[in-house]
């Protein structure tokens, strides 16, 4: 593959994949303002090197909820991935193992989470509560089973964002099937459509679109999930600090804060804006990740520096699938973690535990 630079690999990625899969993929929702400003407000942080330390060994270790992790970057969870490669999910999973990154493994995969578990190393589930919560608690236990570490719940998705392109293009990648391994895998939803999904697909397509979103899904709910399971909670699209405080006051154990790439609420803070006063509320009690619009090595330095204790990669890995499969996958990897390992060293920081603001100016 040999692509080192974002704008490179989405370039053949859109030569690879089909235009409606790719406009899935890249777009964001409305007019695309907060797409490009999860972009445009990364570069407004400059960062202030100072030389002279001794960055001759450099480490990029992270630590969460009691394990160690050789570098900070997760991969973000994403669904449909069916669309972008013939073995999904199954290729990230290796990939990811191979050099020692966790996984989140979305709701809307287009395998199931035990056929994921099988392949991954380190892995955590990300869940689409459903309306029905029989459903939720069946994806919680299954996770469990499945030696999932950590839920993240995803809360900044109470219905599909608006997605111009999308709707124009009339794609929607869920109606294929691309998003129903876990929910046709799943006893208690083949149960409620009392009929296999392989026999009757639409039907099964359509119950599972009726059950995805959870518009009514509110903090009690999160309470509940808190006392059905001992793994550890995230929510994630976490963007206001009144929210940070709340998921600690629910006993929450982590949270990411995104925008979803800006696919959900167009017009909405950007994620690197979000992010320092969102530090400041968690004061360091619970682990706080970010994600939206990290396509390099100085991002990473400066979502780190300004206070996220690791940062998840979404579209960028995305390519690497369409591109080269597993393969794809773990070049887009590698070449994240030199280019952190060299960013850290030009900026004279030797350990990811030693970047903080002073290393950043806001122009
Ligand atoms: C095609 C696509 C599908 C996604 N699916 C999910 C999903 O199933 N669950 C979820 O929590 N986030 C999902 N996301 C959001 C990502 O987890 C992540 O927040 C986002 O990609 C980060 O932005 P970036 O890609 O610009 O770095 C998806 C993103 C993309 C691009
Ligand atoms: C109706 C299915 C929605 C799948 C959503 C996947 C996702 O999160 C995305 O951003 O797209």
């Amino acid at each position: 593959m040999k692509l080192f630079h974002f704008t490179d690999l989405e370039k053949k990625a859109e030569s690879i994949l089909g235009s409606h899969p790719f406009t899935y993929i890249k777009s964001g929702s409305g007019d695309e303002e907060t797409l490009g400003d999860n972009i445009a407000d990364l570069r407004k942080w400059k960062i202030r090197p100072k030389f002279l330390q001794d960055v001759s060994k450099r480490d990029l270790s992270i630590s969460l909820f009691g394990k160690n992790y050789k570098t900070p970057y997760l991969l973000a969870p994403v669904g449909n991935l069916g669309i972008v490669h013939p073995e999904a999910e199954l290729a990230v999973s290796r990939a990811a193992k191979q050099v020692g990154v966790p996984i989140i493994a979305s709701t809307v995969t287009s395998v199931s989470m035990e056929e994921i578990a099988a392949e991954a190393g380190d892995r955590w589930f990300q869940l689409y509560c459903s309306s029905d919560m029989d459903i939720t608690l069946s994806f919680i236990r299954r996770a469990e089973q499945a030696g999932y570490g950590a839920i993240v719940i995803t809360v900044d998705m109470p219905a599909l964002g608006f997605r111009a392109s999308d709707l124009t293009n009339q794609y929607a990648p869920f109606k294929l099937g691309a998003a129903s391994g876990n929910y046709f895998s799943d006893p208690v939803f083949q149960k409620k459509l009392a009929c296999s999904p392989s026999k009757d697909f639409q039907r099964a397509v359509d119950e599972q679109l009726k059950h995805l979103f959870a518009p009514g899904f509110s903090w009690e709910d999160v309470a509940a999930l808190r006392m059905a399971t001992d793994l550890p909670i995230l929510l994630k699209g976490i963007l206001h600090p009144s929210d940070a405080k709340k998921a600690m006051e629910f006993e929450l154990d982590g949270i990411i804060v995104s925008n979803h790439g800006g696919r959900q609420l167009d017009g909405c803070i950007s994620s690197i804006a979000a992010l320092p006063a969102i530090v400041d509320e968690v004061g360091g009690r619970i682990p706080v990740l970010f994600d939206s619009g990290i396509r390099k090595g100085a991002d990473v330095v400066k979502a780190l520096a300004l206070g996220a204790d690791a940062v998840l990669l979404g579209r960028p890995y995305v390519y690497g699938l369409a591109i080269n499969g597993e393969e794809g996958v773990k070049e887009v990897l590698d070449n994240f973690i030199y280019d952190l390992d060299a960013t850290m060293a030009t900026a004279g920081v030797n350990a990811v535990s030693a970047l903080d603001r002073d290393l950043l100016v806001r122009t």
